[in-house]
């Protein structure tokens, strides 16, 4: 992780280089023109030209490098990085020799006027470099040397008493602007860096929440949805099925003669057959919008979004023959004939536009389960179709 944070430091400050490039790529044929202006009256106009032309074409192709950039920026492999900070380097030791060329070959050394500006060019360049691309150490130097070096050596060779006092000032305001750089930089990528260990903390935060929310809805033993979490939604989706127009229908199941069982091959014999069950409902349940939830012990719930009456019922038959299919063994099971797990079910729809609460769609839906139950269990009742006063569920 510390790794990957330094990495991803190293991208955001090339991140920062380029940003700063168009930037860069505005100012420096200003600055040239000024110094251009400047010369005028002492160089070859000619040559002043072409080298004015120069730094103006070197400017219009980092401009196109800074667009071409910003536009791959998301396509750039990570190890790729590394190669556009040393093309952005590249651009800036030209332009700091460019700079030091101009110095070198138009300033009369004999003009002490001229001489002594060449040192405060110098610092005012290299000074603003150093606040533009603090962030990286190394491309600051890559213009600061090579425009720093080249003119102080030859104010000192050959700028007489005004080139040693112009070089002894770039030396001592390199130093201050050297030592201040070093702090500036650490500040940049420390910040740079606490905000990634930040953005990484959140991110894990919101991986350990979204664990946390997703254990408290779910049943410890089937892995289903539990019933807290069944009741939210499936109230939401009463709401839901309102304001679309759409049916919906629910189905509460439950295990037949499951205390015998559990008598017969033990609580932990019991579990597993809890969630075998559990996973055959899965199995067959898999419409999007579909919930299963364990509603109780050996009772399931199935929220169906968007089911008629007609759909829920077949649905809830094909569980019921699923399961039976399945020949789970249950030898005291009551249903002689059988032998084996069977489940009963009750089923109820909200037609369109109706409105009735989550308790008592529940409520029908036990009711058919119970009648279910009573007319000798392994089969599927379907509330609306019996006769309870359907006002009183
Ligand atoms: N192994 C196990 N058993 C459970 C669990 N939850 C509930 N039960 C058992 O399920 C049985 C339910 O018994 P009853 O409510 O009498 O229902 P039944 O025997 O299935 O009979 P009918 O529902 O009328 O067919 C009880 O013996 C509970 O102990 C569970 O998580 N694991």
């Amino acid at each position: 992780m510390k790794e990957s944070i330094a990495r991803l430091t190293q991208i955001e400050v090339i991140d920062l280089l380029y940003k700063q490039s168009w930037r860069v790529a505005i100012a420096h044929p200003i600055s040239g023109l000024i110094l251009a202006t400047w010369l005028m009256p002492v160089a070859d106009s000619h040559t002043l030209f072409t080298w004015l032309s120069t730094v103006v074409l070197l400017s219009v192709l980092r401009l196109t490098l800074f667009f071409i950039y910003t536009k791959k920026r998301d396509a750039i492999q990570s190890e790729q990085f590394k190669y556009w900070k040393y093309t952005w380097m590249a651009f800036s030791v030209v332009v700091g020799l460019l700079y030091a060329l101009a110095f070198i070959y138009f300033v009369p050394m004999d003009k002490p006027e001229y001489v002594m500006s060449i040192g405060l060019f110098v610092v005012i360049l290299s000074a603003v470099a150093c606040i533009g691309f603090g962030a990286s150490y190394l491309s600051t130097l890559s213009f600061y040397v090579p425009i720093t070096v080249p003119s102080s050596v030859h104010l000192l060779v050959s700028g007489g008493q005004a080139g040693l006092i112009a070089f002894l000032s770039i030396l001592f305001f390199s130093g201050i602007v050297l030592s201040l750089l070093r702090n500036v930089n650490a500040a940049f990528k420390k910040s740079i860096s606490l905000n990634f260990q930040y953005g990484h903390e959140i991110e894990k935060r919101k991986i350990v929440e979204h664990q946390l929310q997703e254990i408290s809805r779910r049943d410890g033993l089937t892995g289903l949805f539990n019933r807290r979490y069944f009741d939210e939604i499936l109230t939401t989706e009463i709401g839901r099925a309102f304001r679309n127009h759409s049916n919906l229908s629910l189905i509460l199941l439950d295990v037949d003669h499951f205390k015998e069982y559990n008598d017969h091959y033990g609580h932990v014999a019991g579990d597993n057959c809890l969630i075998e069950i559990a996973q055959h409902l899965s199995h067959l349940a898999q419409r999007k919008g579909d919930l299963i939830a364990r509603y109780g012990g050996e009772e399931f719930a199935i929220i169906l979004p968007n089911i008629d009456a007609q759909g829920a019922f077949s649905f809830a038959e094909k569980l019921q023959l699923y399961i039976q299919e399945k020949r789970i063994p249950h030898v005291t099971s009551k249903l002689t004939y059988l032998r084996s797990i069977t489940i009963s079910l009750g089923v109820t729809t909200l037609p369109p536009l109706s409105k009735l609460s989550a308790e008592k769609l529940i409520t029908r839906a036990d009711k058919a389960l119970y009648e279910a139950k009573r007319q000798g269990r392994n089969r599927v009742k379907y509330y609306e179709s019996l006769n309870f006063d359907q006002d009183t569920a």
